[in-house]
């Protein structure tokens, strides 16, 4: 029927080509690699045996997970942390004298999942109840401080204090400093607190940080931590060229032109998610879900008429090859290679794992494509959403449940039958992550999805309902992040039936999203910018 008028988004080709993924390769590789690795790994363990005093280990376990290399000592940092723990409960911890080593140690104790009371920075503020003026000329203590703040769960006003006292004076230090170097790691903090940070990037950003401005810096340290980075880029290259390959088998990118072809930005987001090399069929599997999720997702935005999109919705609630009939072409295409693709995720599991899990995967998907469908019901009738009522279907349309539903089961083995009970109400993480999600990504987006034609965002009802001016709509929509993040660490901190690497990966989600849409629209719209120095700094130039 020749009469429809289907919008477009006039979204450019893909910037990286398959011929050029497909040619990456990596020196880092073989034998002579993983021996020198070995070597190096067993001198910092020496290291960590040799450091007694509790102060420097703490600061050793933050070099390490600065430089990205401290996935190898998990059993060293445990210990650590134990010791210390152990220490504080005999009343060491509240008698600290300055509030550099008292923020490191809150930190990394609450980012590791021990209980540590905000009243341990009572003892930095003056009688008024303020934090004590003297404190700002350490910057290393501002700064630990502010980073430590970020921690926080909600109702801790004692952190909401130091945030904004650190803040303050880190902000000050900058318009006033002359010390290059730290300025711009000031700069670097004040423009996203480490907690926020997408790991990988973090690591090669501090590599280089670590080589050039630290006077006490480790040789050692540095030749692991850059040697570790080259090694972890090739596996990530041989994961982006096998799910490469899948992608140009399916043909969808030339087939539906009017979505957006983002292979390699879809990799990147797997990365954020998950770094590790031995996490590779979890990179692979999520990168097909999110290709497959930007396209569904340009499909109810752009160019579905709202006849179709119902049909379309009724076939993944059906998860029924029977149902593909009623589809047009561009559908049965999209619909089938869904299918295929979920069913034998789903295969793969079942062979592993000798659990049936279809039922919680085509479920993610038919709660995605309902947001989806009562979007574009309240886009094609003109209905404005207060943003309450936005936020309650779009924490599921920003796809978080889809990604972190399929990335429990690619993680965790074994797959225990409470976690799956827990998975399929979607727990309090998934819902906070996701969340943070929808209101990173409409912070960038929603101003050409609004110019596209596309339901009114989080910022636009805000504005509908409040009248306050674009400016004011994206403070509010940046202290909801602030929000959020800490119900998400309230939940990190409770105990689950999820292990410490599916948390992990609920965190990164939102620390990815917050990455991508740093500047703009890192996926769809500025392949240009950020998002490909990104992408060469991280699959395709290795550390020299
Ligand atoms: C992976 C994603 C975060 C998810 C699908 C593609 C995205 C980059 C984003 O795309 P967008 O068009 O902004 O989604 P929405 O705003 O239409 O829900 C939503
Ligand atoms: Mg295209
Ligand atoms: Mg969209
Ligand atoms: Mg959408
Ligand atoms: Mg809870
Ligand atoms: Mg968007």
């Amino acid at each position: 029927t020749s009469n429809i008028v289907r919008r477009s988004a006039n979204y450019q080709p893909p910037i990286w080509h398959y011929d050029y993924i497909q040619s990456l390769t990596s020196v880092y590789v073989g034998e002579s690699f993983t021996g020198r690795i070995d070597k190096l790994k067993g001198e910092v363990r020496m290291m960590f045996n040799k450091v007694v005093d509790p102060l420097e280990r703490l600061e050793l376990l933050d070099i390490l997970q600065r430089l990205g290399i401290s996935y190898h000592f998990d059993d060293e940092i445990q210990r650590t942390l134990e010791g210390i723990n152990n220490a504080n409960h005999g009343g060491e911890l509240c008698n600290k004298e300055n509030i550099y080593d008292t923020a490191l140690e809150f930190r990394l104790l609450r980012q590791h999942g021990y209980s540590v009371p905000q009243e341990i920075f009572n003892s930095f503020k003056n009688e008024m109840g303020n934090f004590k003026a003297c404190l700002c000329d350490d910057i290393e203590g501002m700064l630990c401080l502010y980073e430590a703040s970020f921690l926080s769960v909600e109702g801790e006003g004692v952190l909401e204090e130091a945030r904004d006292f650190a803040t303050k004076q880190l902000s000050k230090y900058v318009r006033e400093s002359k010390d290059q170097n730290l300025t711009a790691i000031v700069n670097h903090a004040l423009e996203l607190p480490l907690h926020w940070r997408m790991l990988r990037l973090e690591a090669r950003w501090f590599i280089d940080v670590y080589r050039s401005s630290r006077q006490d810096m480790n040789p050692i340290l540095l030749e692991l931590a850059e040697l570790d980075f080259n090694m972890v880029q090739a596996a990530h290259q041989e994961d982006l060229k096998e799910v490469s390959r899948w992608w140009m088998s399916t043909g969808l990118g030339g087939k539906l032109s009017f979505a957006r072809d983002r292979l390699m930005v879809n990799f990147l987001w797997t990365v954020g998610f998950t770094f590790q090399p031995q996490f590779g069929y979890c990179r692979r599997m999520l990168t097909k879900i999110n290709v497959l999720i930007t396209i569904i997702d340009d499909i109810y935005d752009v160019y579905g008429t709202m006849d179709e999109l119902e049909l379309f919705t009724d076939a993944v609630e059906r998860w029924d090859i029977n149902a593909m009939d009623q589809l047009p072409y561009y559908m049965k295409l999209c619909f089938l290679a869904l299918h295929n693709s979920i069913n034998e995720m789903a295969f793969d599991i079942l062979k592993e794992q000798g659990f049936h899990v279809v039922r919680y995967l085509r479920k993610v998907w038919a709660d995605l494509c309902k947001s989806y469908l009562l979007e574009a019901k309240w886009y094609h009738s003109g209905y404005k959403p207060s943003l309450q009522e936005y936020i309650q279907n779009a924490w599921i349309s920003s796809s978080g449940p889809v990604i972190l539903g399929h990335a429990y089961f690619f993680v965790t083995n074994p797959v225990t039958k409470e976690a799956l009970e827990c998975l399929e109400e979607y727990p309090d993480i998934i819902r906070w992550s996701s969340t943070n999600l929808r209101l990173a990504d409409d912070l960038e987006t929603s101003k050409d999805e609004l110019e596209r034609g596309d339901v009114p965002k989080s910022l636009q009802c805000y504005m509908n309902e409040t009248g306050a001016s674009e400016e004011d709509a994206r403070e509010h929509i940046k202290s909801l992040i602030s929000a959020t993040w800490k119900k998400l660490n309230g939940e990190v901190a409770t105990s689950s039936p999820f292990s410490q690497t599916f948390i992990e990966i609920t965190m990164n989600l939102v620390r990815m999203a917050q990455c991508i849409y740093l500047h703009g629209d890192g996926h769809g719209v500025h392949q240009d910018g950020e998002t490909k120095d990104n992408i060469l700094s991280l699959f395709i130039h290795p550390i020299p």
